[in-house]
């Protein structure tokens, strides 16, 4: 590996012109919980370690256990702070789900924030232990199950918050409900899409329903980070290679999330969406109610949820 430091400092300096959006809450944490998922590598990796830094007991979510019981050592080493847990959770499997949320209901009286951040792009098509295809099975579907059995204890924590990571690539997505699970056709760049569509439509309709409880929902696009989430797309790993100069860092890319987590007086902007920061447009599929509306339905159904 060559180093060059002047030309690290060049492309540090690009990154930090390129990408805005800081959180600048200066908001602590001490007594309260947090729950992040995928949480043993790139964003959910820095959105942890600023959670624990600020005195959260914070509760990686892995499929990995033994990935993020190293993550885990390595913010308590930076943090000073002890309380960074990981349990073991694979969003491709209601079981290890239900398995993962049971523990959780029993040994923490608490959940104050949920980043539902883990996600996958670009998989060859694959499905879910349940038979789902893995994008709208792990993005969408395993965080809206994963929601669902916390609900109760977000409530009983309230003020509380519900953080769950999007793309701007939802703009090319559509929720095509005659084929949902991509039997018909499938794409795998254009499945990510949709479940990215999802989980901002999955936002909106939680807002809604939550209004009144003290639970307040976010979606977020994180921006363009260097992570590995390319992992399945050689052709965006040499992207992600070449660009590198201009590509957030991990940590650049928790800001947002930060950002929803802990800025207080958020709540009067329930249910929206936001970029660097900052409220952002979403696609018009996005906005239409109808969609949100019977995605929920539906995703109750698939999950075998009652469709209260
Ligand atoms: N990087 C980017 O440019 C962008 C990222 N995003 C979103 O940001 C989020 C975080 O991605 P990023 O940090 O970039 O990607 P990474 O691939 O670095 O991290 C993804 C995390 O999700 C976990 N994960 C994947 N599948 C499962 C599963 N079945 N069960 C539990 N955990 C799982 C991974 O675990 P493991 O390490 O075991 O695979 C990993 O911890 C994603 O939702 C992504 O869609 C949105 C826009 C742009
Ligand atoms: C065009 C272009 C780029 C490509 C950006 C892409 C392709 C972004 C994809 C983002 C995704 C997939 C987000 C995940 O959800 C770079 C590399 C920034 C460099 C500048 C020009």
């Amino acid at each position: 590996y060559l180093s060059f430091p002047l030309i690290d400092e060049l492309f540090s300096d690009c990154r930090k012109m390129l990408s805005s959006g800081i959180c600048t809450s200066t908001v602590q944490l001490p007594g309260k919980v947090a729950l992040v998922t995928g949480a043993n590598t790139g964003i959910g990796k820095e959105t942890a370690k600023e959670l624990a830094q600020r005195g959260a007991r914070v509760y990686l979510a892995c499929r990995d256990v033994q990935k993020g019981e190293l993550v885990a050592r390595e913010i308590q080493t930076v943090t000073g702070n002890e309380q960074v847990l990981v349990r073991k959770l694979d969003l491709s499997d209601t079981k290890s789900i239900r398995a993962f949320a049971e523990g959780f209901l029993t040994e923490e009286k608490h959940l104050h924030i949920l980043i539902n951040n883990a996600g996958v792009m670009m998989c060859p098509y694959s499905k879910t232990a349940d038979g789902f295809e893995m994008h709208i099975g792990v993005n969408h579907l395993g965080h809206f199950l994963l929601t669902h059995l916390l609900l109760e204890k977000l409530k009983e924590s309230a003020p509380s918050r519900i953080v769950n990571v999007s793309s701007l690539a939802h703009h090319l997505g559509r929720i095509h409900f005659h084929n949902l699970q991509g039997e018909k056709f499938y794409n795998a760049s254009l499945a990510y899409c949709h479940s990215k569509l999802a989980n901002i439509l999955f936002t909106k309709e939680l807002a809604r329903r939550l209004k009144g409880s003290g639970v307040t929902a976010y979606s977020v696009h994180p921006g363009t980070v260097q992570s590995e989430l390319v992992r399945h797309s050689s052709f965006m790993r040499c992207m992600w290679w070449l660009f590198s100069f201009c590509i957030k860092t991990p940590q650049q890319g928790a800001q947002t999330s930060l950002y929803c987590a802990l800025t207080e007086g958020l709540e009067i902007l329930n249910g929206k969406h936001f970029s660097d920061c900052h409220v952002a447009w979403v696609s018009a599929q996005a906005r239409n109610e109808t969609i949100a509306r019977r995605l929920w339905d539906v995703s109750c159904d698939l999950l075998g949820l009652p469709m209260d």
